[in-house]
């Protein structure tokens, strides 16, 4: 592969997720095996426009592999979102002899890297690493199988004591406008409803199956609801359902940023060690404006505008699954 890329800057930006430290560690032996220099930036964007710059190479990256959060750390940048913050952050990328950039982020990192892209024309590449498995173009990014494990296994705990006092537990979980956690946590810790915001369940619909679940003698409910809800958060809806009636024991448990940390799953390693080399395969053959993903087992590389245009979409038999299941 022959490009005149020689020394690329890697970066982890936005909310960190399970899994990074693992495409990290993939994009730098991948320039080891090519033959190129690679440069860790600080902080994500905030370590560009200051300058915060480190050598990484084979070695350096041993032993990360199976840790959580990013060894090169992350920020959400007020100042990259400015024109004189990207510039400063260009004026360091000249500096630092960088002629090629791989992003490891959500929505928010690849948007800023087009716009990146698109003032000062470096090469540029995005691996998917958010939780929130909001990116369309991958069937899954990197955090989002350990972050959803992680739900799982708290939702399971909460099951024992909701069991235990016949109660009613409201359980958010993670994504800021996205379901994916909240329905597949919900299916596979069998929620008597998952509310999350691409659908438009409304509090009526939820108070029905809360009523039905008392009719047919369910002693215990847990209603998992994303972050996003379009119709409350849980402790709104706790509250709702708490004014129609004393009948249920209400309790809300918020998991929070515990869905953030942790050793990534073999799943979400082996995903960040495919992206990580494809990554730097693709800033090799040329490709630019790009995410790496991974669909059907296959890796793939989209533009930013046909990311950006559309909607990671819940399956609609995912939906249909809960909905059978909560009876
Ligand atoms: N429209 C934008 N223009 C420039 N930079 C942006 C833009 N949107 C996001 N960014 C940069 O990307 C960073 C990460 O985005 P954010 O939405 O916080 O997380 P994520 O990448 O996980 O979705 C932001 O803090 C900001 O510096
Ligand atoms: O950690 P913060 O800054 O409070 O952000 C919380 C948000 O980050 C996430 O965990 C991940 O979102 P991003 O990938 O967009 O950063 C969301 O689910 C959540 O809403
Ligand atoms: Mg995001």
């Amino acid at each position: 592969m022959e490009n005149k890329i020689s020394k690329i800057g890697v970066f982890t930006s936005g909310g960190d997720a399970p899994g990074m430290n693992a495409a990290i560690r993939a994009v730098v032996r991948a320039c080891t095996y090519y033959d190129k220099t690679s440069l860790g930036i600080m902080r994500g964007y905030e370590g560009m426009i200051e300058g915060d710059v480190i050598k990484l190479d084979a070695r350096s990256v041993g032993n990360i592999l199976q840790r959580g959060g990013t060894v090169l750390k992350s920020a959400r940048s007020k100042e990259f979102r400015t024109p004189e913050g990207r510039k400063k952050a260009y004026d360091n990328i000249k500096k630092q002899g960088i002629d090629a950039l791989i992003a490891i982020g959500g929505d928010g990192t690849f948007t800023g890297l087009h716009k990146f892209y698109e003032e000062f024309g470096v090469p540029s590449i995005c691996i998917p690493g958010t939780i929130d498995n909001d990116l369309a173009g991958t069937d899954y990014t990197i955090g989002y199988d350990t972050a959803t494990n992680t739900a799982v296994e708290a939702i399971d705990r909460i099951r024992d004591t909701a069991l235990s006092h016949n109660r009613l537990f409201f359980i958010e979980v993670m994504g800021r406008h996205s379901g994916y956690i909240a329905i597949n946590s919900g299916i596979a810790g069998g929620a008597a409803a998952v509310i999350i915001p691409e659908e438009a369940t409304s509090f009526d619909e939820l108070w029905e199956l809360l009523e039905e679940g008392g009719k047919t003698n369910k002693k215990s409910n847990l209603v998992v609801v994303a972050e996003g809800s379009k119709i409350g958060d849980a402790h709104a809806l706790a509250r709702q359902v708490k004014e129609r009636s004393s009948y249920f024991d209400i309790k809300v448990t918020v998991l929070g940023h515990l869905q953030r940390g942790g050793a990534p799953t073999y799943f979400d390693r082996v995903l960040a060690s495919h992206m990580g080399v494809g990554a730097v395969e693709g800033l090799l053959q040329g490709k630019s404006d790009v995410m790496v993903g991974v669909r059907d087992r296959k890796i793939v590389y989209n533009k930013f505008d046909d990311i950006m245009s559309k909607i990671h979409e819940i399956d609609a038999e995912s939906l249909r699954i809960a909905k059978i299941l909560s009876i």
